[in-house]
């Protein structure tokens, strides 16, 4: 395990902070953090990261336990609120980054460092601005420096607070492409982040902490109600249903396919309908829409469903609110 804690707890002053926190972020997977604001998430990476002692429990990182120097080596660490010095360069900052992780001045300066840190800008979309202040960068373009700092010493860890918050949506399309590739090379990443979509897109596994209290974690697929197969749900809005147009689908979506059964998510007096259906492919969504015609129904909408992460977030935050599961 890359990140093994049990019990883990810190609060200031006995309040807040995050209470009891047992999870398993596996090697090589983008593990996400989740929960609403105040639920103990930064508490608990900054303990990860070495910046608060925990009042209690255990947790190892990299295999170590919490804030052994082995192991720091090894970590990328990207804080929530970070500042650069205004009058640096991009360059320079990175340098400066080199001696924080153990390389002596002389060593920042070689060519091999030097085409390393043009490297780790390149990666981050900085090459362009690697001579200019930082004073004078957009909050995106901060964001990008402070990802460049994680990275720059090829961690085997990354731990990201909020990486994407500022970008543009270029900028979270770059950075979930280079998180991706991290990913390919073996790279874990444990990413804090409010980005459901983005979650939703990279995340092998995730956990959900409220109240200072982790709620759920897991394969996302598992805490999304999932089975686990590969394929997607495909949801299909129709017009000209007939109450025992679901029976007739289904023989004939039967012979054709084992797998997709279609389910009738809402109906009304009118004829309109919502179904969906567990597909393994494009091609198995296109068949259905075919299908779909060929029965005289109108199709005016098909695609995957949206936003299941952000329905299941909702359903976590209110079951402990009080409010109704839906
Ligand atoms: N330095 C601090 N001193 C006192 N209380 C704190 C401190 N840092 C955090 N807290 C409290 O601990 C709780 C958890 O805060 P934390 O920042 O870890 O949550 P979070 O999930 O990261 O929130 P957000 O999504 O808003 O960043 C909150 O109630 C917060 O007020």
């Amino acid at each position: 395990m890359m990140i093994d804690t049990e019990d883990l707890t810190k609060t200031y002053n006995g309040r807040g902070g995050c209470r009891g926190i047992t999870l398993q972020v596996p090697e090589g997977c983008i593990f996400g953090l989740l929960g609403p604001n105040g639920a103990g998430k930064s508490t608990f990476v900054k303990m990860l990261a070495g910046l608060h002692r925990p009042d209690s429990g255990r947790a190892a990182v990299l295999g170590r336990p919490l804030g052994r120097p082995e192991a720091r080596r090894k970590l990328g660490y990207l804080p929530e609120l970070f500042r650069f010095q205004d009058w640096l360069t991009p360059v320079e900052v990175l340098r400066f980054h080199g001696q924080l992780g153990g390389l002596r001045p002389r060593e920042t300066r070689a060519p091999a460092f030097r085409s390393r840190i043009r490297d780790t800008l390149e990666l981050v979309g900085l090459l362009d601005a690697a001579d200019r202040r930082v004073g004078g960068f957009s909050k995106g373009m901060q964001q990008r420096l402070g990802l460049a700092a994680a990275l720059l010493l090829e961690p085997e860890l990354v731990i990201l607070d909020e990486p994407a918050s500022a970008l543009d949506p270029v900028g979270r399309f770059e950075i979930r492409s280079l998180l991706k590739r991290l990913r390919g090379k073996g790279v874990t990443v444990f990413l804090n982040s409010h980005l459901l979509e983005d979650v939703e897109e990279l995340c092998d596994e995730a956990a959900f902490l409220y109240g200072g209290e982790l709620l759920a974690s897991g394969p996302l697929y598992k805490l999304l109600g999932g089975s686990g197969d590969t394929g997607a749900n495909w949801r299909f809005r129709l017009g000209g249903w007939l109450p025992e147009t679901l029976a007739e689908l289904n023989n004939a979506v039967g012979a054709a396919f084992s797998s997709p059964l279609l389910r009738l998510v809402d109906a009304d007096a009118n004829g309109n309908a919502l179904l969906s259906a567990r597909v393994a492919d494009r091609e198995q969504a296109g068949y259905l829409c075919s299908l779909l015609i060929r029965n005289g129904l109108t199709l005016y909408e098909s695609g995957p469903e949206p936003n299941n992460l952000e329905a299941w977030f909702l359903r976590m935050a209110r079951s402990r609110e009080g409010g109704v599961l839906q």
